[in-house]
């Protein structure tokens, strides 16, 4: 423990006055208004370290961290275990907002009353509810909400679970979020932390609540401490982020003086077919990977669709042996423990050269119980059990082509790793079949990946966020951030919607990039299986938007 005057950012980082400010603070609650690449993420993990250190939260008190995409409460978590290590990082719980509703419910289930009863063995369905038996994601927050409201037990027990609160992205909460966060907290002595940014409010469909920045800095009297630098974007980039903030929220913009400097590129590029634009991309993508870039740090933003708009790219991706990731086939699969655990032990068995994969696996298994009855260190059994595997695989006999010779290997050392210990690695995992679906989604998507050229470390690869170029949706790269990234199809067709919300979801995609863009667009997109009749194969270019990248 260090007195709180003797504690240094972590990471070698100095941070901007509010920022200190922010991280520091010991008695109030914190608003952190800033743009693209300010450092709200980074904050929250200097805090985080922080308050650990100093002792601000005392042992068994914990940080709650909320965010609103899985993929956000992951980075959290890996930047606070970055920053802080893994023991500090056990009491800093990352979650979505649905993640932990569904804790709450399961928790203090009993507590709901009337319509809203639910059976213990209650599933979760994406659209039905059947009363008493199933209710919807949706639901979570409003049942968890009711939870809160009855029982002042479970309110009791959150509260005195978490003395600090941390809320990411905090512009996209919604009306019924808000009043969950109201009634777990308002008039309690946590202390919360909110940050966000209102130009990248990009869940007005979804109901993002119009001022809750400001509203919450009411209901909270929390201290506004905004941030102006941007750490992210080289000076070309962060001239035309500069040009949407002057029409979005003109008091955030930056005098142009701050921005001087030519590094960063920035691309248009129009095509006359969707086919074009796949080739163009493609020899864009083949020569970022020739000068040493990282597949990781290249991604290609597309407002919705990605199976379908990004399908001409996929295959001319796939037929130059470039692997890529579609996050949306592969959906969430990476952020569950399951999957991971069973991918990095493919990784491992598969592939010689994966000692990344090697240490998560052990980080993971160990995790849940270090002994076992006879005293031997788990580690040294799981070891004994890769290099098993490893030997089969490597048999002349063994055909590393098909899923089916994988699939003993992969049951063994589910069956080593035991149903305890998987039940353990997840909250969701320990009621109902959530465990088995990801298993069996796991298996499923290797199955797909390796049936598409035999080959299971370039399969491994696809399914992997580090080996693999991203083809994502616009909402799913909130918080993200890359070296190379190209937009595809700024076409009004695919920004559809009011023009600020296109504005906002259009700026947060291009604030991703921190050395090159690239825009494109398509004059035509040739109706793809599996299109609706609203596809529109002629586009018409988002010519607003595409001019912000005019003399930057
Ligand atoms: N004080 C700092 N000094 C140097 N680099 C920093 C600092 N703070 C953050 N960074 C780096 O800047 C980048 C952007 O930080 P971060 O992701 O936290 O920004 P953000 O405000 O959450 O962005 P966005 O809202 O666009 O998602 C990261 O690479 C981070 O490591």
């Amino acid at each position: 423990m260090i007195r709180a005057e003797d504690w240094v950012p972590v990471g070698g980082l100095s941070l901007e006055p509010n920022a200190l400010a922010a991280v520091t603070e010991t008695s109030e609650n914190v608003v952190v208004a800033a743009g693209p690449g300010a450092g709200k993420t980074e904050l929250l993990a200097q805090r985080a370290d922080f308050l650990f250190r100093t002792g601000s939260t005392r042992y068994p008190r914990r940080i709650l961290a909320i965010s609103f995409k899985v993929d956000a409460a992951r980075n959290l978590q890996s930047r606070v275990r970055l920053r802080s290590g893994s023991q500090y990082a056990e009491r800093f719980d990352s979650f979505t907002f649905h993640a932990f509703a569904k804790r709450l419910i399961d928790n203090y289930r009993p507590a709901l009353t009337g319509q809203n009863t639910l059976e213990p063995d209650y599933r979760v369905d994406a659209d039905t509810r059947i009363q008493g038996e199933q209710i919807t994601f949706n639901e979570f927050v409003p049942f968890a909400l009711e939870i809160l409201q009855n029982n002042v037990y479970a309110r009791g027990a959150l509260r005195q679970t978490y003395s600090h609160v941390f809320l990411d992205e905090f512009q996209d909460a919604t009306k019924e979020q808000y009043a969950f966060l109201k009634a777990a907290f308002m008039g309690g002595d946590a202390q919360l932390t909110a940050v966000g940014d209102v130009k990248q409010r990009i869940m007005t469909w979804a109901g993002a609540l119009e001022g809750v920045m400001d509203t919450f800095m009411a209901d909270f009297t929390a201290k506004p401490l905004p941030l102006y630098q941007n750490f992210r974007s080289n000076p070309r980039l962060r001239r035309m982020q500069n040009r949407m903030i002057l029409d979005m929220d003109p008091s955030a913009a930056s005098p142009d003086s701050d921005l001087m400097g030519d590094a960063g590129t920035i691309t248009v590029l129009r095509f006359s077919s969707a086919e074009d634009e796949a080739i163009g991309v493609a020899e864009q993508i083949t020569e970022w990977l020739a000068a040493a870039t990282p597949p990781s740090e290249i991604a290609v933003l597309i407002r919705n669709q990605v199976s379908l708009v990004g399908a001409s790219l996929g295959a001319e991706l796939a037929a130059r042996g470039i692997a890529y990731r579609n996050e949306h086939d592969s959906q969430d699969l990476t952020a569950e423990p399951a999957a991971a655990l069973v991918l990095n032990y493919l990784r491992v068995v598969a592939d010689e050269r994966r000692p990344d994969a090697y240490a998560e696996l052990m980080r993971m298994a160990s995790r849940t119980s270090d002994v076992d009855s006879q005293g031997e260190v788990l580690d040294s059994r799981l070891r004994r059990v890769l290099s098993q595997a490893r030997s089969a695989a490597r048999a002349e006999s063994f055909d590393r082509t098909s899923f089916a010779s994988w699939m003993p290997l992969i049951r063994t050392f589910l069956k080593f790793i035991s149903r305890p210990v998987l039940n353990a690695l997840s909250p969701s995992y320990q009621q109902g079949s959530r465990l088995d679906d990801v298993l069996k989604a796991v298996l499923n998507s290797f199955n797909k990946e390796l049936a598409l050229d035999g080959n299971p470390v370039a399969a491994l690869n696809r399914l992997s966020e580090e080996d693999a170029v991203r083809l994502i949706t616009i909402h799913k790269c909130k918080g993200m951030e890359f070296e190379k990234v190209v937009v595809l199809g700024v076409e009004a067709d695919l920004f559809f919607g009011k023009p600020a919300d296109a504005m906002s979801e259009y700026f947060v995609a291009i604030s991703r990039a921190k050395d090159d863009l690239v825009v494109t667009c398509a004059a035509t997109r040739t109706k793809p299986p599996g299109a609706n009749s609203r596809w529109s194969e002629k586009r018409t270019p988002y010519e607003s938007l595409l001019a912000y990248t005019d003399e930057i």
